[in-house]
């Protein structure tokens, strides 16, 4: 499937373009954005890393508020940034809220009927995308990482820790970590995936890490101590009590950030520690 070139900035030397395709996962056109490093520019192959973004955001808000291009011109690496569900669909319910339907696709594939023919966000990162990305732009598949704010960070790490060898590694801002155990989490799970709350425990990272025990994983994460979903929301304390339950702190380095909120300011100010996270795995 061929993309569409929608606009195209020069950035740090590099270039940054926005995409339109047609999605057969999401059944609708998706946009995205891609910032290819100057030493992309011969046609050589460069590293990249995915980001996903939170409720409301569109493939926007990370490039325009985030400050990685920057990061990621100095290391020589691409950075991914697609939209957060599908558009243009009309399922009715789906822009009620802010914080479920467009704009809030939670990176899952859902299996209740109304919703299953275009919220496939699972299978859109993980298979699409890439697929599309990885034959037609010079990124490569084989020098991946993830990353993610808030939803986002909830997708990255369900989807690095369910697909370890794809992705090199993985970090997050914010990550609703327990999202089965949160209201943000329960009206999105409820609707895609239905009543049934075993079904909900795949795309749980709390869940996750009780199971998927074989893999060695280095995973970063940041959230601010002023971040006003901290506790009803995003549960990263229990997430940290469950890292040390299972033995598993040499894998997780989790930061509280002193006075920082749940907003880009933050994500800015340690945008390089996590892209200097991912060109550890992704030029080892
Ligand atoms: N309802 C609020 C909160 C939503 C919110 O904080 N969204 C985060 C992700 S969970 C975000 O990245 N918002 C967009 C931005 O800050 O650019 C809003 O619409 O701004």
């Amino acid at each position: 499937m061929a993309f569409t070139e929608i606009s195209r900035n020069k950035a740090f030397g590099g270039q940054l373009v926005k995409y339109k395709h047609s999605s057969e996962e999401l059944q609708c056109d998706m946009n995205f954005n891609v910032f290819l490093p100057k030493e992309a520019a011969n046609g050589q192959q460069v590293p990249g890393i995915y980001f996903l973004s939170g409720l409301t955001c569109t493939e926007d808000n990370f490039i325009q508020k985030s400050g990685a291009l920057a990061e990621a011109a100095k290391h020589g690496i691409a950075l991914i940034a697609p939209d957060t569900s599908p558009r243009g669909v009309s399922i009715e319910g789906d822009s009620d809220s802010w914080d479920f339907g467009t704009g809030a696709g939670f990176y899952v594939d859902a299996t209740e009927p109304k919703w299953s023919k275009n919220y496939r966000m699972y299978s859109y990162i993980v298979k699409e995308l890439p697929s599309l990305i990885h034959n037609q732009l010079p990124v490569d598949e084989s020098r991946i990482s993830i990353m993610g704010h808030s939803m986002g960070g909830h997708g990255a790490l369900t989807i690095y820790i369910k697909n370890p060898t794809k992705f090199k590694t993985v970090s997050a801002f914010s990550p609703i970590s327990n999202p089965i155990n949160c209201p943000w989490g329960q009206k999105a799970f409820s609707n895609y995936l239905g009543s049934d709350e075993s079904t909900w425990k795949q795309y749980d990272t709390l869940e996750l890490i009780k199971t998927h025990l074989n893999e060695k994983i280095d995973v970063l994460v940041d959230v601010g101590t002023a971040d006003g979903f901290l506790e009803s929301q995003l549960k990263v304390s229990t997430l940290q009590e469950t890292v040390k339950a299972l033995g598993r702190e040499s894998e997780f380095n989790i930061r509280f950030q002193e006075g920082y909120d749940h907003s880009y300011f933050f994500i800015s100010t340690f945008i390089a520690d996590h892209i200097n996270h991912h060109v550890k795995a992704l030029k080892a």
